[in-house]
């Protein structure tokens, strides 16, 4: 069942200044994730998806147009308010991990999940063991392979158990079978917590597990 809107994208506008002028990047692009449901973002190399996802993680703001963010427009905030409100709903999983390098596995699970006031000891020890990181806990991110790595970053996302889960290609280092588990997880999430997921994919056959799929083709959805 869908629940209430977790992310409203309205009619969104972006470009990035360059040498040559702006170059738009975003061109009208609009739409509704509610709770519980999972979201497949497609298109090619260049066609804005990073950008998109970093206007829903509220790292960045839209030149025209406006997000909502379980029903609070991120307009009205200020940088101190974006921040607050991302630690405390919003998981990020990007393309670069993010983990903080002088905290080990477990300590870096615990410490995202403590900022977003939501450290439950058992719900990290059932993420480590279903994300396959037994044994890691102790050691530190330079310490670990690349799928490794991007498995913590999973992990670090989850462990909050926020309402929305922003996934920038979160299985793209990881061999086939790992990473349709790791999706599985966060869909079992998901289900579980009704948090809602968007998620950026090359993979036509992980795009085909999420509820819903958009296209972006030159700054517009098709
Ligand atoms: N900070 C920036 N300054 C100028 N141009 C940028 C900036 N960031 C992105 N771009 C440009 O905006 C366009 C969209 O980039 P974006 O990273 O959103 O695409 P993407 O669809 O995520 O691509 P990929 O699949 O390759 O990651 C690209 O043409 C890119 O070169």
């Amino acid at each position: 069942m869908r629940g209430a809107e977790v992310l409203v994208v309205d009619d969104i506008h972006k470009s990035y200044p360059t040498a040559e002028g702006p170059v738009p990047v975003l061109s009208g692009v609009s739409l509704g994730l509610a709770a519980g449901e999972s979201l497949a973002l497609t298109g090619e190399s260049g066609s804005g998806k990073s950008t998109l996802l970093h206007l829903a993680a509220a790292l960045d703001r839209p030149d025209q147009g406006g997000i909502t963010l379980a029903g609070t427009p991120l307009a009205g905030l200020d940088d101190a308010g974006l921040a607050r409100l991302r630690r405390d709903r919003i998981g990020i999983v990007f393309q670069q991990f993010n983990l903080i390098p002088s905290l080990t596995v477990a300590a870096n699970l615990a410490f995202q999940a403590r900022l977003a006031g939501r450290h439950d000891p058992d719900w990290t020890a059932e993420l480590t063991g279903s994300l396959g990181l037994e044994g890691l806990e102790r050691r530190y991110p330079d310490e670990l392979s690349g799928g490794q790595q991007q498995r913590v970053a999973i992990g670090r996302a989850l462990a909050g158990r926020p309402g929305l889960i922003l996934a920038d290609e979160p299985t793209g280092n990881l061999d086939e079978a790992t990473g349709a588990a790791v999706l599985g997880l966060m869909l079992g999430l998901v289900a579980e917590t009704g948090a809602a997921l968007l998620m950026v994919t090359h993979s036509e056959r992980l795009a085909a597990r999420l509820d819903r799929r958009l296209h972006l083709r030159a700054g517009r959805l098709a």
